[in-house]
């Protein structure tokens, strides 16, 4: 199990060392228009399954949407903080 700071560091460190086959990487690419149009299908994806499938459906969902969040956050050069402190 891992944290979303724990996720963000190893993200942080697949995009500067850029291993091969990283699905990262490859999102990172692909740029922001790419990584928003993802966010956008995995929220529908939150809100479908919160709305007709399981409570374990909907968690698995939800941990995909903010994976997409931080690869949008590193593609903008934002830390987590930049983010808590609007919180
Ligand atoms: N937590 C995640 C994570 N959540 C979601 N995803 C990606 O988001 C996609 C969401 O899947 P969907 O169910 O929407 O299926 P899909 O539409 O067929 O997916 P795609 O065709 O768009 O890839 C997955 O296929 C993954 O590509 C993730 N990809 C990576 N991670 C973690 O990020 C870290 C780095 O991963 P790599 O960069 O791939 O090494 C590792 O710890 C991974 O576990």
């Amino acid at each position: 199990m891992k944290t979303f700071d724990e996720l963000f560091v190893e993200l942080e460190d697949k995009a500067r060392t850029r291993p091969e086959g990283s699905g990262t990487v490859r999102q990172l690419d692909a740029g922001v228009h790419a990584i928003g149009k993802k966010i956008v299908e995995e929220a529908a994806e939150v809100w479908m399954a919160a709305e007709y499938q399981s409570e374990e459906a909907t968690a698995e969902e939800i941990s995909q949407l903010l994976y997409h969040l931080q690869v949008l956050m590193l593609a903008k050069g934002l830390a987590p903080a930049d983010v808590y402190r609007h919180l």
